[in-house]
């Protein structure tokens, strides 16, 4: 097993990352803070992982809320299941909440645990390729709403993060796309070098080879550990994470939430990203089609659906979070390895680049 740090003072936790961790209690029990644990999961998940994690809580009282699977199901009345259990049951402030399952799962548990009797601990035990990259850690809680993604929603820490990598054997193959699309995302914006090493290994991680899907994970964490211990609250150097996102936001919203996976949507807005940072001069061509390919080898759409238009695009961007005082901000290339957040940038080049995007 490794371990990594997020380093937030008095909020510092762990990231536990290794095969079968789901099946010993002892990484969990220091950080249940009382003799209840309420286990959220969902019902594709929970076939798979739920009994083998309650015999690993086997000492505590446990309450399990098992949700419906699925990007359409991150709102308000899926989270009102939570609070209802939490209540019905009688769990208190020394409850913990353990979340169960991909970022759908974490995102939700760790808002739920935001918002009960205004905050109560919680534990990330993420199960998808993306989930364990990148959702399970740094904090971003919170619910879609019809407008747009992640709309409502708190900065929450977990307690801890477990990262049972053998969970990743039961993953769909689109599943584990999804998640290669955060993973690029890190090499793009913070390590060129890392770039070249899943450009090298893209077939390898995509069969799940063990030792290197680990390394992935490790380097993925790691980058996002930094940045966010950085900059918590996305003050500033944080929004790098959010490369793509823009467009990929946009599109998932345009697709009613589920039909363009959160992952693949990143994918295509990356390369949107990058075909903007392209038309600005900040990379070159090859650069760009370098980028593409790389994204395109792990098995993800490079284009958004045919169905959006430039309006479309406009209308959706303008509720991104990064929007200040009325005017978009974009995460940018100005190499393969180093993002800038800006909102300096030709309007024209955006306009081109939505556009072309559609052709
Ligand atoms: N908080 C953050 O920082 C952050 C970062 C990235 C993404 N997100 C959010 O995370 C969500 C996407 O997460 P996701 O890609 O994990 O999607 P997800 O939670 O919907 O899980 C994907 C699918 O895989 C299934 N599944 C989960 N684990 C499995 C396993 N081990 N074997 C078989 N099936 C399994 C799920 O039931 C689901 O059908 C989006 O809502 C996105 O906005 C949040
Ligand atoms: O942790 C972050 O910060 C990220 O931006 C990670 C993203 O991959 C993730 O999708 C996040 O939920 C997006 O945040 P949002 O603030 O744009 O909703
Ligand atoms: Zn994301």
């Amino acid at each position: 097993m490794q371990c990594l740090n997020v380093d937030l003072g008095d909020r510092s936790y762990p990231i536990y990352i290794g095969a079968r961790l789901l099946e010993g209690p002892g990484l969990l029990a220091p950080h249940i803070s009382g003799k209840r644990v309420c286990i959220v999961t969902d019902d594709t998940v929970a076939p798979l992982y739920l009994p083998a994690l309650e015999t690993a809580l086997a000492a505590y009282q446990i309450t399990r809320v098992v949700l419906p699977t699925g990007e359409a199901f991150k709102n308000w009345a899926t989270l009102q299941q939570i609070f209802d259990a939490l209540l019905g049951e009688r769990h208190d402030r020394k409850t913990t909440l353990i979340a169960l399952g991909g970022g759908v799962i974490g995102d939700m548990t760790g808002f739920a645990a935001a918002c009960y009797q205004r905050g109560v601990n919680f534990i990330q035990i993420p199960t998808t390729l993306l989930s364990q990259v990148d959702s399970s850690v740094g904090g971003k809680t919170g619910i879609n709403h019809p407008a747009g993604k992640n709309m409502i929603g708190a900065f929450y820490q977990p307690q801890a993060v477990l990262i049972d990598t053998s969970s990743l054997q039961t993953l769909p193959e689109r599943e584990i796309s999804a998640g290669l699309a955060e993973i690029i995302k890190y090499g793009l914006i913070r390590d060129a070098e890392f770039l070249d090493w899943l450009e090298r290994n893209m077939a390898s991680l995509r069969a799940l080879d063990s030792d290197l899907v680990t390394e992935a994970i490790m380097r993925s964490c790691a980058i996002k550990a930094e940045v966010v211990a950085a900059d918590e609250r996305e003050g500033g150097v944080r929004a790098i994470l959010n490369l793509g996102h823009t467009f990929g936001h946009a599109i998932e919203t345009h697709q009613g939430y589920g039909s363009w996976l959160h992952g693949e949507a990143v994918g295509a807005g990356m390369v949107m990203a990058l075909d903007l940072s392209a038309r600005l001069g900040w990379i070159d061509v090859q650069q760009f089609e370098r980028g593409r390919r790389i994204i395109a080898a792990a098995g993800l759409p490079v284009a958004p659906p045919e169905s959006m238009t430039v309006d479309d695009f406009r209308r959706l961007m303008a509720v991104d979070k990064k929007v200040l005082d009325g005017q978009l901000r974009l995460v940018l290339l100005r190499s393969l390895g180093e993002a800038i957040v800006t909102a300096d940038f030709d309007t024209e080049a955006l306009s081109a680049c939505l556009a072309g995007a559609q052709s």
